[in-house]
C-alpha cells in the first residue's frame, strides 16, 4: 500500500505542477503516512517532483517541542523530507509547544490558521491543496480529529487546538473537516489489521462523524481509499 500510494502521490505532484507551475500537499503523520514517505525516498520515481516547487502541510500535529521523535514533522523528515531538495521556506510545519506560542496551543491552532490563510490569498481560508492525506486510526480517527471530541464538530474555523486525545499525546493541532474538505483530492490511507474494524464502519455508511470522523471527509473533486488486504479483509 505504502509503495502503491507513494507511485499515485508522484503522479500526482507532477500532474499538478504541470497544470499549474506548482503543487500543495498535506501530509499525515501516524504509521501508514510515514510508511507512504519511506517508500517514496526509496523510489527512483521521486525525481518525477520538482520539489522545489512543492508546498507542504500537514493536516495534525502533537503538540511537543520542536525535534521531539514524537512530532510528525519530525517523523516525516527522517522519512523523506531530509533526503529531498525541498524549498525550507514552503515546508509549513504546525507550531511547536516550545514556540513563541508556549504552552498556549489555543494560539497555536489559531497561528496555524492563520498562515493558511496568507498562503491562500484571495480572501480564502486555506490554500488549494492538491492531495490532503490522512491515515485511519483504528478507533476512526483522522487528522487529530477524534470520536466524541468537539474538533470534530467545528464548522468555522479551519484549525483547532485539541485536548484531552485519547491517543497520546494528548494536546495536539489538527486542520478541521471544512479544511479538509476544501483539498482536491483527500487520501485516506488505511494499511494492518487493526484499520479493518474502522475501515468497514466507515465505508459500510450511516455513521455520524461525530461517532466516526473518517466518514466526515472528502475531498472536492475525489475522496479516495488506500488499503491494503489486512484493512479490506472487514468490507
Ligand atoms: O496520531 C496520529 O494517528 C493517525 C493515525 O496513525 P496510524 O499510526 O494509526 O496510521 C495519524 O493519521 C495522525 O496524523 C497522527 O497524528
Amino acid at each position: 500500500m505504502a509503495r502503491a500510494a507513494a507511485a499515485r502521490l508522484v503522479t500526482a505532484v507532477a500532474d499538478a505542477q504541470a497544470a499549474r507551475g506548482h503543487a500543495s500537499v498535506v501530509l499525515t503523520g501516524g504509521r501508514n503516512g510515514n510508511g507512504l514517505l519511506a517508500a517514496l525516498a526509496e523510489s527512483p520515481a521521486r525525481d518525477a517532483v520538482d520539489w522545489a516547487r512543492l508546498d507542504l502541510w500537514w493536516g495534525d500535529e502533537r503538540y511537543l517541542p520542536a525535534g521531539d521523535p514524537e512530532r510528525n514533522v519530525t517523523q516525516a523528515r527522517r522519512a523523506l523530507l531530509d533526503a529531498v531538495p525541498v524549498d525550507p521556506t514552503r515546508v509549513h510545519a504546525m507550531p511547536a509547544s516550545d514556540g513563541p506560542h508556549g504552552d498556549d496551543v489555543e494560539a497555536a491552532a489559531a497561528a496555524y490558521a492563520q498562515e493558511l490563510a496568507l498562503a491562500a490569498g484571495d480572501g480564502a481560508a486555506v490554500p488549494e491543496f492538491d492531495v490532503l492525506m490522512l491515515g485511519v486510526g483504528p478507533d476512526t480517527h483522522v487528522a487529530s480529529l477524534f470520536p466524541g471530541l468537539p474538533g470534530v464538530r467545528e464548522t468555522e474555523r479551519t484549525v483547532v487546538a485539541v485536548r484531552e486525545a485519547p491517543k497520546p499525546p494528548p494536546v495536539r493541532v489538527s486542520l478541521t473537516l471544512p479544511a479538509i474538505r476544501a483539498a482536491r483530492q483527500v487520501w485516506l490511507l488505511a494499511a494492518g489489521e487493526d484499520k479493518a474494524e474502522a475501515a468497514s464502519t466507515v465505508l459500510g455508511g450511516g455513521v455520524d462523524p461525530a461517532d466516526a470522523p473518517a466518514a466526515g471527509v472528502h475531498g472536492r473533486e475525489s475522496t479516495l481509499w488506500l488499503l491494503d488486504a489486512a484493512a479490506a479483509s472487514k468490507l
